[in-house]
């Protein structure tokens, strides 16, 4: 584990020598890296192999990338912000939210990206639409400790959130999330999280989802959620 915490640690400092004024990878430039620019505000696919990523966690986004060929899986992308759409969508349930009136809706992003490379929240979605299931790589970095050399359970519960959440689609909010932590998860290591939809009942979606280790050997958690589709009609403040 410390090992590839140092390997993840050095690639870290290594971007951050560039960030330091040095010209952007040549990664960066790939078509894959897929940018486009909406309101003037360029938006970056997060969900791409960066330096930080471990031979593990690219081992297992090649193999995804591979079951894409056919149609039947796609990678999810990841932005820091929402699409103008789906900002207003949600912007519409939350009217008289303090967001509304200020400027901070335009600084608003999704706190799993706002880490630096490989400090954080590094993961990538796969969704399988006919099996109506997902699967969700993700490899914690070591902002995100929690007892010494672990991953904080808070940061698995996000990641849980985010990987149920990933199975829906549309607009929706976590009602309800139950989760049994059976093995705490190494800092830097990948874990896999298969999460599926279990019911569909009118507005509610009822999930479920397993974390495991890479070897598949190590069941670290369980989980369980409830997603309610947000009815246009209503506003929650
Ligand atoms: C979450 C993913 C979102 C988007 C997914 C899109 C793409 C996926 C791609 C990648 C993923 C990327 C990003 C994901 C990003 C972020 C994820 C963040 C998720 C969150 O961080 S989210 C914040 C925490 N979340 C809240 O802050 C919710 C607070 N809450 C409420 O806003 C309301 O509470 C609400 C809206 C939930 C319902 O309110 P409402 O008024 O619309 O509906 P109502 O109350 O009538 O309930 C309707 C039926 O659900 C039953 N029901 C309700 N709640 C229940 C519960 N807890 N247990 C059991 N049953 C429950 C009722 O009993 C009734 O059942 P019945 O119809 O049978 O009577």
């Amino acid at each position: 584990m410390l090992r590839s915490c140092t390997a993840g640690l050095r690639s870290i400092w290594a971007l951050r020598g560039r960030r330091e004024g040095a010209p952007r990878l040549s990664m960066d430039l790939q078509p894959a890296r897929r940018l486009f620019s909406t309101e003037k505000v360029i938006h970056k696919d997060w969900a791409l192999p960066n330096p930080s990523w471990s031979k593990d966690l690219k081992l297992l986004f090649d193999q995804f990338m591979k079951k894409c060929e056919d149609g039947s899986w796609e990678r999810l992308p990841s932005y820091k912000r929402r699409s103008t759409q789906e900002s207003e969508d949600f912007k519409t349930y939350f009217l008289g939210s303090a967001l509304q009136t200020q400027s901070l809706w335009k600084k608003a992003q999704l706190f799993t990206r706002g880490f630096e490379d490989g400090l954080g929240f590094e993961y990538v979605i796969f969704k399988n639409n006919d099996e109506k299931r997902t699967v969700c790589l993700f490899q914690g970095g070591p902002y995100l400790q929690g007892v010494p050399g672990l991953l904080h359970g808070g940061a698995m519960a996000t990641m849980i959130d985010i990987a149920l959440g990933s199975c829906t689609g549309g607009a929706v909010m976590t009602a309800n999330l139950n989760i049994n932590f059976k093995r705490p998860v190494p800092l830097c290591s990948v874990v896999v999280i298969n999460s599926q939809l279990d019911k569909l009942e009118g507005r509610k979606l009822f999930l479920s989802c397993n974390v495991r280790s890479v070897d598949e050997k190590t069941l670290y958690s369980e989980a369980t959620g409830l997603f309610i589709k947000l009815d246009p009609e209503k506003s929650s403040t």
